[in-house]
């Protein structure tokens, strides 16, 4: 048995409906994630409005057809614990009514969407009651690979390194790709070896993850928001929290193995020798403590995986990260002091958005070209690809907050 087993025990703001192509959600430990396409001409009322400064046929792509449909893909996040925000926000934005209809039962019309994650079988009763939406369900490790493979093939400056505070974007060959390890920093985490589209398994996992970070960060420090406690971590010191190699040794590195005086040794492990109680420390020590005991975890068994199955590129996914400066960082040193500089961590800039972006890709199946179907376009196409606009790059520091849209268009094959 896994010793790890658990012991028993009104957004005003809208857009027409006709505009809203396709919505796919993943629905999280922690938060509900949300990929939309709305058509160019969209109409929006309110404070968001994010018509693209650019004109969508400035996407360069000439050896195409004239795109069936030009975009923008808009990513949003919610509080899982606050589903109800989530369902109030696609209704109010009629996101939904751009699944599929199929008639239930009579005088009753049940939209389908594609959902992934734990929640889209736990939630699946509650959005089938309020708005009588469906959700088609689609396999998490399934979606989180198909969706990191999109955005690392498609998007222009998805993937960087960042170490020592340096951001390098990384270009990503598509013939080099494969293998990798994508690791995804969610509520727990999943190691996945990734060896093609559709190719994959997952080989590891720790249940030491974002939730691990968020709720022992929330009980230590009682911090009320994700937000405040990663806000905490960037002004604290964990020096005064963990017990480093030279406390142990009077001041002095322990050559012999290779530690310096100022390594961690061990997380957390100065407030045993100290007469103190949790309120004599600052929440902000204890939040950077945690950070870093968190991530230079995952980044070791991150390694060591990698090293299992002889991989040398690993690209770290999930909301955990927020690409906050210092996660990164300690994860890629962890990579690089363990590996000795052979393995490289590498980011993703929609990392949160993997396995919403996967159940989108998924509605190529369904979803899209029946929709495309119904607008009559002349001749339906047999498969479509989407192209993200090439000039426009996110945010290049800020994270990802969860509100942000990318020019795209898409072709028929
Ligand atoms: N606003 C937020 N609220 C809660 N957790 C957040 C937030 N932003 C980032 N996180 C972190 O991201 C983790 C969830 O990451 P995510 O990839 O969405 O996983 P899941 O699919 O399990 O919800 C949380 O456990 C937490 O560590
Ligand atoms: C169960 C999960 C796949 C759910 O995904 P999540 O909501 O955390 O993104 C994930 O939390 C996980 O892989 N946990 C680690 C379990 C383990 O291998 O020990």
């Amino acid at each position: 048995m896994d010793p790890r087993r658990a012991e028993t025990g009104k957004n005003s703001d809208q857009i027409q409906s006709g505009h809203v192509y396709h919505l796919a959600l993943d629905i999280g430990g922690s938060l509900a994630k949300l990929v939309y396409f709305t058509k160019n001409d969209e109409h929006i009322v309110g404070s968001e409005k994010k018509k693209s400064p650019m004109k969508a046929s400035g996407i360069s792509n000439s050896s195409r057809n004239s795109p069936v449909l030009n975009g923008r893909l808009n990513f949003k996040k919610f509080e899982t614990s606050k589903i109800n925000d989530c369902l109030e926000f696609i209704n109010s934005m009629k996101l939904h009514l751009g699944g599929c209809q199929q008639p239930e039962s009579p005088g009753s019309q049940t939209i389908t969407i594609k959902a992934t994650g734990g929640g889209a079988y736990k939630y699946a009763d509650l959005f089938k009651e309020k708005f009588r939406i469906s959700l088609d369900k689609e396999d998490e490790m399934d979606c989180l690979v198909a969706g990191a493979n999109f955005l690392l093939e498609t998007i222009h400056q998805e993937a960087f390194t960042y170490m020592g505070n340096q951001k390098q974007f990384v270009w990503i060959d598509k013939n080099d790709l494969y293998p990798y390890l994508l690791v995804n920093i969610g509520s727990g985490v999943g190691m996945i070896k990734v060896e093609g589209d559709g190719k994959f398994e997952r080989v590891s996992g720790t249940s030491i993850g974002g939730g691990t970070f968020w709720g022992l960060g929330k009980l230590l420090t009682k911090c009320k928001s994700f937000d405040e406690l990663l806000d905490l971590s960037y002004r604290g010191n964990n020096r005064a929290v963990d017990m480093l190699v030279g406390d142990i040794y009077g001041g002095m590195d322990y050559s012999k193995i290779g530690l310096s005086s100022t390594t961690i040794a061990s997380s957390f492990g100065r407030a045993i020798s100290e007469n103190k109680e949790r309120d004599d420390y600052k929440p902000e020590d204890i939040a950077r403590s945690l950070l870093r005991m968190i991530s230079n975890n995952i980044g070791q068994i991150s390694y060591l995986t990698a090293l299992r199955f002889g991989l040398k590129r690993i690209f770290f996914g999930g909301f955990f990260i927020r690409r906050h400066p210092f996660t990164m960082d300690t994860l890629s040193v962890a990579v690089n002091f363990w590996s000795k500089g052979e393995a490289k961590a590498m980011f993703l800039q929609h990392e949160g958005f993997l396995g919403a972006v996967g159940a989108f890709m998924s509605s190529d199946k369904h979803g899209l070209k029946e929709l495309l179907a119904n607008q009559k376009v002349e001749r339906p196409p047999s498969k479509l690809s989407f192209s993200l606009d090439q000039t426009q790059v996110p945010q290049q520091d800020g994270e990802l907050n969860g509100d942000e849209s990318i020019e795209c268009s898409v072709y028929g094959a």
